[in-house]
C-alpha cells in the first residue's frame, strides 16, 4: 500500500495503467518461478475519479494472490501455535544468507530466526514504488516528459558503447525483449549467460540505465545540496535493493577523460539554435536539468540467495552451515530497469511540482510555458 502525495487534479491514471506497469516489473528472463504463479491485484483506494486524479493524495493498494497461503504465518493477530506446527513454509530460518539483511537484521531487531527479517527486505515492495512511479509517470507525461529504461550489462555482458539510445517509442519492443536490452546480439549474449549462471547454480548482477526526454532547463538546485537532481535521482536509485552504484551521464567514465574530453560544449547548430555538442553530463549540471536527455544507471550486485549455498553460521546451533535457499532469481536486472524508472519518475514529478507547482496538471503545464517563454533570446537553448 503506497500514498502519493501532491499530485495535481487532473491526471489520468486507470488501475489498468498501474496494472500494466506492474507486468512489466515482472517481465525479465532468469526471474523466479514466484513471477508465474503470484499475481498483483491492484487497487485505486482514494485520490482519483473515473480515471481521473481530483488534487488529494492518490492511495494505491498491490495485492497479493498469494497471500491466503501467508495469512497465518504472517498474521498480525497472535495465532494458535497448532496453525503453524505443520506449515512447511514457517519452518525458522536459522541459515542467514550473505548479502541479504538476515544476520543483521536479526541482530538489529533481536528475532532468533530471518523470517521476519527477509520477509520486509524483500523487493517484492518494490511492487508498491512502482504503483506510485506510475502516478508520478502520468503526470510527466501530460508535461511532455517520457522516460525510458533498459538493460546496459548482465555480468560482463555489455552493450557496446556508442549505441544510439532507446527512445520513448522502443518501449514496446523493449518490453518485448527477454532482458529489456535493446540491442540484438547484446541480448542474445545475455540470455546465454543467464542459461549458464542458472545451469551452474550461480546468480548475475548487471546495469539497468533510465533515460528521460523533455525535461526543461533548471529542475533542481545549485544553491542546496539536498536539493541537487543528481544527489536526490542517486539517493532514490541507491534506495532498490542490491543497487551498489549509481552513474550519472558517463559517470565513472567521465573521471578518466581530460577536461575537454568531458563536458558538453555550448555551440549554435545549423539552424543558429544553442545546443550541446555531446550529452555526456546526462542531461545535469550544477545538480540541475540542462534541458537535455537524462541519463542515470544503476549497478545491481548478484541475487543473493544463490543457489550453489554460501558459507554461513546456522545460528540455532552455532556451526557452519551452507545459508538457506527455497527458490531465487537467477538475475533480476530487467525487473530491477523497471523499479529505477518508477523511482527516477518519482524524483522528476517532484522536482517539477516544486519548480512549478499547479493545483491542475494544467496549471503546472501553464507555469512551464510561461517560464520557457521568459528565458531570454540570448539564453535559449533546445535539448537533444
Ligand atoms: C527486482 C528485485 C528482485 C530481487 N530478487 C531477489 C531474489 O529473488 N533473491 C534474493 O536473494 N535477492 C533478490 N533481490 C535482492 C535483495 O532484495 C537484496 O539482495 C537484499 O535486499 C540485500 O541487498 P542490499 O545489501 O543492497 O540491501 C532482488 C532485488 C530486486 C531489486
Ligand atoms: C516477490 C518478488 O521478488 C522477490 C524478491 C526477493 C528479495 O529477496 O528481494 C526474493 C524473492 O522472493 P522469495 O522471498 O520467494 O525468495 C523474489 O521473488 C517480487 O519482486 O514481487
Amino acid at each position: 500500500m503506497g500514498i502519493i502525495e501532491g499530485v495535481p487534479a487532473g491526471v489520468e491514471i486507470t488501475s489498468g495503467h498501474i496494472a500494466d506497469s506492474l507486468a512489466r516489473r515482472r517481465l525479465g528472463y532468469g526471474r523466479g518461478a514466484r513471477m508465474k504463479f503470484e499475481q498483483d491485484v491492484v487497487t485505486i483506494l482514494g485520490g482519483v475519479r473515473h480515471g481521473i486524479t481530483q488534487g488529494g493524495p492518490v492511495a494505491i493498494q498491490v495485492g497479493n494472490t498469494e497471500w491466503p497461503k501467508w495469512e497465518q504465518i504472517m498474521s498480525a493477530d497472535p495465532v494458535d501455535p497448532a496453525l503453524l506446527a505443520d506449515q512447511a513454509r514457517n519452518a525458522p530460518l536459522t541459515r542467514p544468507r550473505p548479502g541479504h539483511a538476515d544476520f543483521t537484521g536479526m541482530q538489529k531487531y533481536g528475532f532468533d530466526e530471518a523470517r521476519p527479517v527477509l520477509e520486509r527486505a524483500s523487493a517484492r515492495e518494490t511492487a508498491t514504488r512502482v504503483a506510485m512511479g506510475t502516478v508520478a509517470a502520468r503526470f510527466l507525461k501530460h508535461l511532455g516528459i517520457e522516460l525510458v529504461s533498459h538493460t546496459v550489462s548482465i555480468a560482463s555482458v555489455t552493450v557496446p558503447e556508442g549505441r544510439p539510445l532507446p527512445v520513448p517509442a522502443d518501449v514496446i519492443a523493449l518490453d518485448a525483449d527477454p532482458l529489456r536490452c535493446f540491442d540484438r546480439e547484446t541480448s542474445d549474449a545475455m540470455v546465454a549467460e543467464v542459461d549458464a549462471a542458472h545451469k551452474e547454480g550461480e546468480t548475475l548482477g548487471g546495469v539497468v540505465e533510465v533515460l528521460a526526454y523533455g525535461l526543461p532547463p533548471g529542475l533542481g538546485s545549485y544553491v542546496h545540496w539536498d536539493r541537487r537532481l543528481d544527489s536526490r535521482l542517486a539517493a532514490a536509485l541507491m534506495g532498490i535493493q542490491a543497487i551498489k552504484g549509481v552513474e550519472v551521464g558517463d559517470g565513472f567514465r567521465t573521471a578518466a577523460r581530460r577536461g575537454s574530453a568531458a563536458h558538453d560544449e555550448i555551440v549554435r547548430d545549423d539552424a543558429g539554435r544553442i545546443v550541446r555538442a555531446s550529452n555526456r553530463a546526462g542531461g545535469i549540471e550544477g545538480g540541475m536539468s540542462i534541458g537535455d536527455v537524462l541519463r542515470v544507471r544503476a549497478a545491481m550486485k548478484p541475487i543473493a540467495t544463490v543457489p550453489r549455498a554460501l558459507k554461513t553460521i546456522d545460528v540455532s546451533t552455532g556451526e557452519p552451515a551452507k545459508a538457506h535457499h527455497q527458490r531465487s532469481d537467477v538475475c533480476a536486472v530487467p525487473a530491477a530497469g523497471v523499479v529505477a524508472e518508477a523511482m527516477v519518475a518519482l524524483v522528476l514529478a517532484e522536482a517539477v511540482a516544486e519548480k512549478f507547482g499547479g493545483d491542475s496538471v494544467a496549471e503546472t503545464a501553464r507555469n512551464i510555458k510561461g517560464y520557457l517563454d521568459s528565458i531570454p533570446a540570448s539564453l535559449d537553448s533546445i535539448g537533444q
